[in-house]
């Protein structure tokens, strides 16, 4: 790809791979950020907007962005932080995806049941600046010093294979379901960070030209996570039961409240959060709701 290509072009960085990749193209797609990646190319324009997507592994987006030399990224809160660009770089919107915790992990049969235990011993981790922190502070707190303290070691991955092959007394790393670690005879002692993905720019502002872009793609971003998150529901009721199931689906602002054919009924719309919907519709079916009707949103501006 020319430079001359990419030329005045808005640069966001996606994750080319890995537990984000996936979320990342449905989120562009519904931003409708239209672009043809060709084949192995880690640099691409969109078709309908001043914009170049640059694949990148997650880990290396904090600093692309936070150097400026990328405008926007996705990627996870905890690579920003392991990366040391936590001030370099402004989160924007958390997207709701990638969630999961750094964990300190030992064998399940291990006689170390707490970090306090743990510290002075080896470590194995890719989070090694995040996990030098964690052990440092411990270490002050437990008066260890020089050949006495932590020791961390970088792998780049497989980490939970540490502890059976002998070479770590516990490790760092990411659990969401815990699978990997249960399969690994591992259990987790305490939890460094929670982290999900995050939409990041930079936070000192190299090129003000793009500031227009980059709100309107932040905007849409954000009306494509909100429509995740939240399902129309649709019922009639009769005016005396109004009050109440009105109080049930209070709306983001205002529930829309229209007149029916039959004079004693209305019908109500109103966007509810959809991990609560269940839980709405059975309110309202006890507050007198009939025809009780909910939506997916594909997209929205809030
Ligand atoms: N099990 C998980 N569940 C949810 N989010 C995760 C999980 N593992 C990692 N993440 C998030 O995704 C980011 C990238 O991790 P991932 O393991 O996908 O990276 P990668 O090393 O680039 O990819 P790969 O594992 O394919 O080499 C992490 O920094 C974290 O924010
Ligand atoms: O708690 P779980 O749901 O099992 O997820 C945790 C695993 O997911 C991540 O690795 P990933 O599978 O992305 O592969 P990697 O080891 O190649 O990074 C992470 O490093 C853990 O190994």
């Amino acid at each position: 790809m020319h430079a001359e290509t990419l030329k005045g072009r808005l640069l966001f960085a996606i994750p080319k791979k890995g537990r984000l990749y996936e979320k990342c193209m449905t989120l562009l797609a519904g931003a409708d950020i239209q672009f043809r990646r060709p084949n192995r190319l880690d640099v691409c324009v969109a078709l309908n907007h001043p914009i170049a997507l640059v694949f990148l592994p997650a880990a290396d987006i904090p600093s692309f962005v936070g150097k400026g030399n990328v405008d926007l990224g996705i990627t996870g809160h905890d690579v920003i932080l392991e990366a040391g660009m936590e001030n370099y770089v402004t989160e924007e919107l958390r997207l709701g995806f990638g969630k999961c915790a750094l964990q300190v992990q030992v064998p399940e049969e291990s006689s170390i049941k707490t970090v306090e235990q743990l510290a002075g011993k080896r470590v194995v981790t890719s989070f090694e600046n995040l996990s030098e922190k964690y052990f440092g502070d411990i270490d002050a707190r437990l008066g260890f010093q020089g050949e006495g303290k932590t020791k961390i070691e970088y792998v780049g991955g497989s980490v939970e294979a540490a502890c059976s092959l002998g070479l770590a007394d516990g490790i760092v790393d990411l659990v969401e379901s815990g699978e990997t670690m249960r399969a690994a005879g591992l259990h987790a002692i305490s939890t460094v960070l929670e982290t999900e993905a995050v939409l990041i720019r930079s936070t000192t502002i190299k090129h003000p030209e793009h500031q227009s872009i980059i709100n309107l793609i932040t905007k849409r971003i954000a009306g494509v996570i909100a429509a995740s998150k939240y399902v129309v529901i649709e019922y009639n009721v009769r005016r005396s039961g109004l009050e109440v199931t009105t109080r049930i689906t209070p709306g983001r602002r205002a529930p829309t409240i229209s007149a029916l054919e039959e004079p004693d009924w209305c019908a109500v719309s109103a966007m509810v959060e959809k991990k609560k919907s269940a839980q709405v519709m059975d309110e309202l079916v006890k507050a007198g709701a009939e025809d009780i009707l909910v939506f997916n949103l594909d997209n929205c501006r809030v």
